[in-house]
């Protein structure tokens, strides 16, 4: 369909959607439309499938969580046009259409302001008048718990701590690569994963010019792991969302632009709330390392030395086509874990970890001005706070090891003598922050950072 044509679609509709229970495969169907005729797209995600057959409780179950996964993962093919009407496709309660809502527009806040389309920002989905009716109340709060698992520092530091605290954690995964698989391996856990086929269609638009832009990946994979829980009885979803995923990058016409929107705690809070009113789960998903900034996660991971060799956290090893094969070392995201690694670990160590060593390559002290807030904004990545990289580069210049690294030298005559004293008493190592952890797991953590 020619680009001209997309740009006067009127409504972003979703005709249907099925599971077949001998496959796994769900199919999720879309549809733009408008005076020039409409583009349909599918896509499909099959989920892993459990031993015995699931009972009409287990499936009424989750036939709830995946009308909530339909209605979200249609942002892959709604920022093709992004057309002024969304269109659901029956009733529901007011907190799932809140959640879809926030999903439709703070998390495709950066997609709106780089394409500068305000009119994204003001969504409001048509919803059909009436009621979906009451879900069956499922307790799942008991049950092993559901470790996400994306190959980086994070969801590393939650597997380890579910474990030391015999949760006894499934780790699971959507699309797992190389990096993924052998995270999993490393961890010596079996694992659950479900697949996700973005419809193809999808490509060749962008490739003639479509609307393109960044979307709330995590809420997608949330509800994927969602489903996969309910499919095989297991209990909370366990996500690895840190406190600073909840701050905007900036303000704009009025809006908070946030990359991790859809990692953030508001996202967190508003997809609980859907779950417990359109599926009846009490307590489906949170985030354990919630209270954490990214650089006490770092100093966590530093104390397990058994994921070194495939731990992964840079995004261009998780794109669809041409992925690196582990860390980029140029991109926003190895620049700041490896800021944010270097103060707990041996030199060597951490330069084995990256395959390279970022600090000894004056090439990186732009990218590094921006993580420390002399430059430009917080770049549109998943890293910390300028805060927590003042404290690192402060740490970094205290120890022998790396004081005298061209980059260390560089950064410390850049950051103000303001950035230095406002980070003085700083807490980065205090956990803190609103969170949903429930009690026991709060356990878990505490021993880890006690
Ligand atoms: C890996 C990555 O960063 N991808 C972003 C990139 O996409 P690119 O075109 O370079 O490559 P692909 O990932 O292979 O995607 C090809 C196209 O497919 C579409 N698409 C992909 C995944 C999806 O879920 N929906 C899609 O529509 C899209 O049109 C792609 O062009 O740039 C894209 C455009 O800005 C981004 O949309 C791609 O981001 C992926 C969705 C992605 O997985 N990104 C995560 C690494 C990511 O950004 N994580 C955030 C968490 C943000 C959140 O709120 O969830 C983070 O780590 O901070
Ligand atoms: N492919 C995936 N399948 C399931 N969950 C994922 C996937 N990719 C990321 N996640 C989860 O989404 C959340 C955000 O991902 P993110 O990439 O920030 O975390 P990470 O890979 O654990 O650590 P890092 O921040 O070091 O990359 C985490 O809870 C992570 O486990």
């Amino acid at each position: 369909m020619p680009n001209e044509q997309l740009r006067r679609m009127d409504a972003f509709t979703f005709p249907s959607y099925s599971i077949d229970f001998a496959t796994g495969e769900v199919l999720f169907d879309y549809a733009l439309t408008g005076p020039a005729g409409e583009q349909r797209f599918t896509e499909v995600i099959t989920l892993p499938l459990p031993a015995q057959p699931p009972s009409d409780e287990t499936v009424a179950t989750l036939n709830r969580v995946l009308e909530v996964l339909h209605l979200v993962a249609g942002v892959s093919y709604y920022k093709a046009a992004a057309p002024p009407r969304l269109v659901l496709p029956a009733p529901l309660g007011s907190a799932t259409v809140d959640y879809v809502t926030a999903v439709y527009t703070k998390g495709l806040a950066e997609y709106a302001y780089r394409n500068q389309l305000p009119h994204v920002l003001q969504l409001r989905p048509e919803v059909p008048a009436g009621s979906p009716g009451p879900p069956r109340v499922y307790d799942d709060s008991d049950r092993r718990p559901l470790s996400a698992v994306g190959g980086g520092k994070d969801s590393i530091v939650s597997l380890e701590a579910l474990r030391r605290a015999d949760l006894d954690p499934v780790p699971f995964s959507v699309n797992p690569n190389h990096v993924i698989v052998s995270v999993n391996e490393a961890s010596g856990l079996t694992p659950l994963a479900a697949r996700r086929r973005i419809d193809p269609v999808l490509f060749d638009l962008n490739a003639s010019g479509a609307l393109n832009g960044h979307i709330p990946v995590t809420a997608i994979n949330s509800l994927i792991a969602v489903a996969t829980a309910v499919l095989h009885g297991l209990g909370p979803v366990v996500m690895s969302n840190e406190r600073s995923a909840s701050d905007p990058n900036l303000v704009w016409d009025g809006h908070e632009i946030n990359h991790q929107w859809s990692k953030g705690v508001e996202a967190e809070g508003l997809l609980r709330a859907s779950l417990a009113e359109h599926a009846g789960l009490t307590e489906p998903y949170f985030s354990l390392l919630r209270s954490l900034s990214e650089l006490h996660i770092a100093r966590l991971f530093a104390e397990f030395t058994r994921y070194d060799d495939v731990v992964t956290s840079c995004n261009r090893a998780f794109k669809l086509r041409d992925a690196s094969e582990r860390w980029c070392r140029d991109c926003p995201k190895c620049r700041f874990v490896f800021l944010a690694m270097a103060p707990f670990m041996a030199r060597e160590r951490v330069v084995g970890i990256f395959g390279g060593d970022l600090l000894a390559d004056p090439e990186q002290i732009p990218g590094y001005r921006e993580l420390l807030g002399v430059d430009g904004h917080k770049p549109f990545e998943c890293v910390g706070e300028v805060e927590e990289s003042v404290v690192a580069l402060g740490l970094l210049a205290e120890q022998d090891q790396w004081r005298d690294a061209p980059v260390i030298r560089a950064l410390v005559d850049a950051v103000p003598a303001t950035a230095w004293s406002a980070v003085a008493d700083s807490d980065v190592f205090t956990p803190g922050g609103p969170n949903h952890i429930p009690p026991t797991y709060a356990k878990a953590l505490t021993a880890l950072t006690a």
